[in-house]
């Protein structure tokens, strides 16, 4: 469990320490006082990732040089520091130099925002880093062999863009390295996709209310038999577009309900329980791979939904997860729901102090 969070220049905060309830955490202000930052330090020391940025010094509070960000979880101190050029973890102030070691001692985390709806409505690169987040938190490989096909994958269309003449031999030598690269991904992908499916359609059912059956498909966006020889077959068509034709960047994953695709049949409201119920489903099946429920950050949903869906979400929601919530009003707390925990206010950067969930400002 996660009992305390302190940030230093990190995003709009100088400094800030709170302490997280067991069960819900509310962080309440109005837009752009630093809610979502908090969220974003969460996922930052636990994960090394940020939903909001890859570009690590975006973190670093404008005018300053650094920024850290410190938790405490369970009997382990977590601590990620990054300046201009240099990222230092510690795990009970012993300095991590390889992130998988970092990792080991931290806990898993679903992150939810208003942005879900993409997964449905976007393109195929939102499901599949809707895919990664969760891979690399179950496969302790996967973001090192992620990271290293994506290095590969660069290198690979700067050569077919760089020359007139195409340098085969070596475009093919980089295929290989890729297969290799992206068969291990490629498998983690299907393997979880296969793991979700059941809890997306459960959760699903629950949110809608109705008696649909959402499924999920992992699409291989190569020929699993071989993506060195899918290349070698591929040349005439790399010749004209010079980028790599196949792999797993091209990987998507199918939503279906009711065995139609969802982006073009299912409703508004039909796409938006679906993409609540692939975050729901992400909770289970990590709580289910691992034994022990994930850390559930939750920026902004609830004011978006309307009183049916709020209401069938926030009783779908795991009771064993803790969670973090920011919102920009409590109006939705009310008599029949409201969560054990406690809040903060949130105004320009700076926390009020305790004060028990549903309190309005
Ligand atoms: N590196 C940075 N340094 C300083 N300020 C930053 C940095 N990055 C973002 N900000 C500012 O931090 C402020 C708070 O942003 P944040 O997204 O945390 O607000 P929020 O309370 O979640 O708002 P909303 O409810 O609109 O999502 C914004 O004004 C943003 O421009």
């Amino acid at each position: 469990m996660l009992s305390q969070l302190l940030v230093r220049d990190f995003r709009c905060f100088a400094e800030a320490k709170l302490a997280l309830h067991p069960a819900t955490t509310l962080l309440v202000g109005n837009n752009a006082q630093g809610k979502t930052s908090l969220l974003e330090a969460l996922c930052v020391v636990l994960r090394l990732q940020s939903p909001r940025t890859s570009t690590r010094t975006d973190l670093i509070r404008f005018g300053t040089r650094s920024c850290l960000v410190e938790a405490s979880l369970g009997d382990h101190q977590l601590r990620f520091a990054q300046s201009a050029t240099t990222r230092r973890l510690a795990v009970d102030n012993v300095v991590c130099t390889r992130s998988p070691d970092y990792l080991q001692s931290s806990a898993r985390v679903v992150w939810m925002d208003h942005s879900d709806m993409l997964l449905v409505r976007g393109g195929a690169e939102h499901r599949r880093r809707y895919l990664d987040f969760a891979a690399a938190q179950l496969n302790p490989g996967y973001l090192h062999a992620l990271r290293h096909y994506e290095r590969l994958l660069r290198s690979r269309n700067h050569l077919l863009k760089r020359d007139a003449v195409i340098n085969w031999r070596q475009a093919d030598a980089y295929a290989v390295a890729l297969e290799e690269h992206g068969h291990f991904i490629s498998q983690c992908r299907a393997q979880l996709a296969e793991s979700l499916t059941p809890h997306v359609n459960t959760a699903h059912a629950a949110l809608s209310g109705g008696h649909e059956i959402a499924q999920i498909q992992y699409q291989p966006g190569f020929d699993p038999n071989g993506l060195a020889q899918q290349l070698r077959d591929a040349r005439a068509d790399e010749e004209r577009t010079r980028t790599t034709a196949a792999g797993i960047h091209r990987d998507d994953l199918q939503l279906l309900v009711n065995d139609r695709p969802a982006s073009a049949f299912a409703s508004e409201g039909q796409q938006r329980s679906l993409s609540l119920a692939l975050k729901l489903a992400q909770v289970t099946t990590l709580t289910q791979a691992t034994g022990s429920p994930p850390l559930l950050l939750i920026d902004d949903v609830f004011g978006e939904l309307d009183h049916t869906r709020r209401r069938a979400l926030l009783n779908a929601l795991p009771q064993d997860t803790q969670k973090v919530i920011t919102t920009t009003s409590v109006d939705w707390i009310t008599g029949d729901f409201s969560p054990d925990g406690w809040q903060y206010h949130v105004d320009k950067a700076a926390l009020g102090p305790l004060v028990p969930v549903g309190s309005r400002l």
